[in-house]
């Protein structure tokens, strides 16, 4: 990371979703945090921790119920709509399915010049030139540009899925799970594309993932979030060699140690019962009902999100300043 100048930063973002007239899912449940120009910003959490929600907030996807978003200085969900198309410009998004993200009735051309033609970027001559040379920048060549996605591996499919969201030479991508449904040998390959992307156009990452393996690889820090809320918000490094939300340790502990004879000694800090429904949750920190160390306070007040040393924020009423 070249900078730590703000690119983003959230404050106290909420985005609830009406289930019925007296049910409310809070998916995004007062969470802030800010991502730094050119960093890897990686959110770790649990499948249904509000992860998605939180990245398609953040770029302007989805209406905030309350909270901000302030990018380059500016709170996006007060953008008219010639800001939004502005915007639409600057930020992109990455899925996780490279086999349902893309249309199956579209050259792969047709694909990474949609976003081209929307914001009329180029035409003719410069706009085949632009799709030849993303096609080569992600690793497919030019003979690619009148195929159709399902002519492609997963790992290709993914690099046609870079190669759109690069269309529009955006500043800041999020990067929902794009490894995820790919075999294990290919995505290194796709990490390294991003990592090398990064380097090379100056790009900011948010990059989602549901364990913390590979996020350490590609993460300068790391926020673990857990039914909504953030739980933990740390720098890679702090965040792996120091983690203090019993949550975290929990999902450090779960990582596969290569060596065998470590893994064995290793110990596993089990989480206990099931994850509580985010639907009209109780009152009080989120993980009180699977922590170990739950006191009284725990399962009333919801603990402060508090910055115990530089750049380590935690939200647990065990840990104080
Ligand atoms: N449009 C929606 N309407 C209602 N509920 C939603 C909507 N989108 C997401 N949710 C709910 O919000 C919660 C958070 O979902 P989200 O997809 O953000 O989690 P996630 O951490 O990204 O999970 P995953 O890793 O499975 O993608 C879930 O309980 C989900 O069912």
């Amino acid at each position: 990371m070249a900078t730590k100048e703000v690119l983003i930063e959230v404050k106290n973002l909420k985005k609830h979703f009406k289930i019925s007239k007296n049910s409310v899912l809070k998916a995004v449940d007062n969470v802030s945090f800010n991502i730094y120009k050119g960093e890897t910003l990686g959110l770790v959490g649990e499948s249904g921790c509000g992860k998605t929600t939180c990245g398609k907030t953040v770029m302007g996807l989805y209406e905030a119920t309350e909270g901000e978003v302030i990018y380059d200085g500016v709170n996006i969900h007060k953008f008219n709509n010639r800001e939004k198309k502005e915007f639409a410009k600057k930020a992109q998004i990455i899925f996780q399915d490279p086999y349902s993200s893309l249309n199956p009735r579209m050259t792969v051309g047709d694909i990474i010049g949609e976003g081209i033609d929307i914001h009329s970027l180029y035409k003719g001559k410069e706009r085949e030139e632009k799709i030849f040379e993303l096609l080569e920048t992600v690793g497919l060549n030019r003979e690619h540009v009148s195929r159709f996605p399902h002519e492609f591996s997963g790992g290709q499919r993914q690099r046609i899925g870079i190669a759109r969201a690069l269309a529009i030479e955006p500043d800041f991508i999020v990067c929902d799970e794009p490894i995820s449904a790919l075999d294990v040998s290919i995505q290194a390959q796709v990490v390294n594309l991003l990592i090398e992307l990064q380097r090379k156009r100056g790009l900011t990452y948010l990059f989602i993932a549901h364990d913390l393996s590979m996020i350490k690889h590609i993460s300068d820090r790391v926020g673990v979030m857990y039914l909504g809320s953030m739980v933990e918000f740390t720098t890679s490094e702090n965040l792996y060699k120091k983690p203090l939300h019993p949550y975290t340790q929990a999902l450090l502990s779960a990582i596969p140690i290569p060596d065998p004879k470590e893994e064995k000694v290793k110990k596993r800090i089990p989480i206990d019962g099931e994850i509580p429904s985010p639907i009209n949750s109780p009152p009080g920190c989120k993980f009180a009902s699977r922590c170990k160390h739950a006191m009284e306070i725990c399962t009333k007040e919801v603990p402060e999100f508090i910055e115990v040393e530089k750049e380590h924020f935690v939200s647990c009423h065990m840990i104080r300043k």
